[in-house]
Formats: structure tokens, sequence, C-alpha cells
């Protein structure tokens, strides 16, 4: 089955143009219809193809896409960059579900392609992002940390691909800060009362009718406590570092793991 941006098609003359000829994977899911929309919105880039679960995934080769957007599924997405790159397509990375396997195996298939692009972000979200390097500095001076993530109930992973890598973004930190296990004398729980261990990080996820994507770093200290939170309380919000990372890639050979680098952090 094979589905094409034709119902918001171009004329073809701007095809020849300088426009950056763009294809979404998932186009018609929660974020894919977002990316469509802000895609189509934007005067420096063309929509050439949308294709979704089942759909003829050559359509983005065939359709002349210089860099394609990915928010799909994890188990799929692993699929979709080989693609990619077998079709020399520029990769804009949304979907969650990477661990350093899949980042290795993803760069290793970047080595043979040296002019390509792959940027593999959990969060598009400049608040998230700033959370996150703001956790990153706090994190050294508090001997205690928890991640809360709250998300929509139709999310399929848990914890969310953003609280993992806020995790191991502390704990790191608190590794070159030489910082001790963070207290906690549980020896009697629930399965799952103390969430994840993510590198010695608890994380817990809670799934809300009503909510979209949200994330609290809790930081405590003797006498005192720090909260970093973020809400994201429309997908609207992770469109900017997505357009940016899509006019950038070309720019970017290699595997990039965030966009904190094309913001300048
Ligand atoms: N990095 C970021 O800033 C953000 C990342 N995300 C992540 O993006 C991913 C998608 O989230 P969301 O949009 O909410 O999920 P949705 O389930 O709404 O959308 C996923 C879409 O991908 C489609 N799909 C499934 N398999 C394929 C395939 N092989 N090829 C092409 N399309 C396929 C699905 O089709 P069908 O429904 O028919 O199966 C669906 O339309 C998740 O991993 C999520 O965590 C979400 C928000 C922000
Ligand atoms: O599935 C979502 O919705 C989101 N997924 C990403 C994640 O897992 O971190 C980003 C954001 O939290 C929204």
């Amino acid at each position: 089955m094979t589905s094409s941006a034709t119902d918001q098609q171009p004329a073809p003359a701007a095809r020849e143009s300088s426009l950056i000829p763009v294809g979404v994977l998932g186009a018609r899911g929660r974020m894919g219809t977002e990316v469509v929309k802000a895609v189509n919105d934007a005067e420096d880039l063309e929509l050439v193809a949308m294709v979704d679960d089942g759909e003829w995934l050559f359509n983005v080769a065939d359709a002349g896409a210089q860099v394609v957007v990915d928010f799909t599924r994890p188990d799929v997405v692993m699929d979709n960059i080989r693609f990619c790159i077998d079709n020399n397509i520029h990769c804009v990375v949304g979907t969650t579900g990477f661990d350093e396997a899949r980042l290795a195996t993803v760069a290793e298939w970047l080595e043979p392609k040296p002019e390509l692009g792959v940027v593999i972000a959990p969060n598009f979200g400049i608040g998230a992002i700033l959370l996150m390097r703001f956790a990153q500095e706090a994190a050294r001076f508090f001997p205690s940390v928890e991640v809360v993530e709250l998300h929509h109930p139709n999310k399929v992973d848990a914890p969310s691909g953003t609280a993992v890598r806020t995790a191991r973004l502390v704990a790191a930190a608190r590794r070159a800060a030489g910082l001790p296990p963070a207290p906690d004398a549980t020896t009697d729980a629930l399965p799952g009362a103390r969430g994840a261990d993510v590198e010695g990080v608890p994380v817990h996820a809670v799934r809300l009718t009503g909510l979209v994507a949200h994330q609290e770093v809790l930081l405590g200290a003797a006498g005192e406590s720090l909260t970093i939170r973020h809400d994201s309380f429309d997908r609207a919000s992770f469109m900017p570092g997505v357009l940016l990372a899509v006019r950038e890639i070309g720019r970017r050979p290699g595997l990039t793991v965030g966009i904190e680098g094309f913001l300048g952090l």
C-alpha cells in the first residue's frame, strides 16, 4: 500500500526549488500529525511523503525526501533508520527505545556514509531539554534524587525515553562528583513501589487520562528539596525542536543524540 502527500502535494515547480523535501514516518500518529502540520506551515520545507504502519516505506525514497522524520514505535524504528541510511536520507528520530547498543548500531551503519546525518532525540521540547540540563547541573549538590514522569495513558513505553535519559545524565553527574548511592532504607517493598532503577536513580512512571507529557526531578538534601518540573500541555511544544533538527541535520553528519548541540547548549 502506498501513501503520499497527495492531498497536500505542492505544485511540481516547488520540487525544483530550494525547499527541503521531508518525509514523515508515523504520519497519522499523535506526533506525526503535528509534524505534518508543522512541515506544511514551514516556508522552507516541503512535505513529500507520509508513511504509516503497513504502508510502502520506499515511498519516501521515491518521493525524493532528503530528510525523514520518524515518530513511530520502538519496535520498528531501527528498521526505518536502516532503510533511510541505505537510501541516503538524513534522519530526525523522535521515537523512543534507544539504549547504548542501539545507538552503537546506528553509528556503525553510518560509518560507510560519512555525509549522512541521524539525530535521535528522546525529547524535542526546549523546556524538557533545559530541564535535563538543569537537573544535570543540580545533581552533584543533593544526596537524593528521583525522577517522576507523567504521561497520557496511550503511551506504550515506560519509563519515558526522556526520563531514562534524564536519569542517566543525573547518574553520570553524581558519579563524576563522587557521590555515594542515595540513602534508602527500604528492605520490604511491593514490586515496582520504588520505581525502575536507572543507573541507581529511581524512575517512576504515571499514566493518567488528560495528561500529555510531564516530568519532575526531585532532589533532596538535609532540610531542603529542589523540584524541577516541565510540562508539555500540547504536542505543538515539540515542533520548534523538530523543525530545527530537520533544518540542521544536513549539516551534521554522523550520529547526534539529543538536539542540545543544535541549540548551542
Ligand atoms: N522525541 C520527542 O520529543 C517525542 C517523542 N515521542 C515518541 O514518539 C513515538 C510516537 O509517539 P506517538 O505519536 O504518541 O505514537 P502514535 O502511536 O500516536 O503514533 C505512532 C504512529 O506510527 C505508526 N507506525 C507504526 N509502525 C510503523 C511503521 N513500521 N512505519 C511507519 N509508521 C508506523 C502508527 O501507525 P498505527 O497506529 O497504524 O500502528 C502510528 O500512526 C513514541 O516512541 C513516543 O515516545 C512522542 C512525543 C515527543
Ligand atoms: O510518548 C510520548 O508522548 C512522549 N514520549 C517521549 C518520551 O518517551 O520521552 C517524549 C515526551 O515525553 C512525550
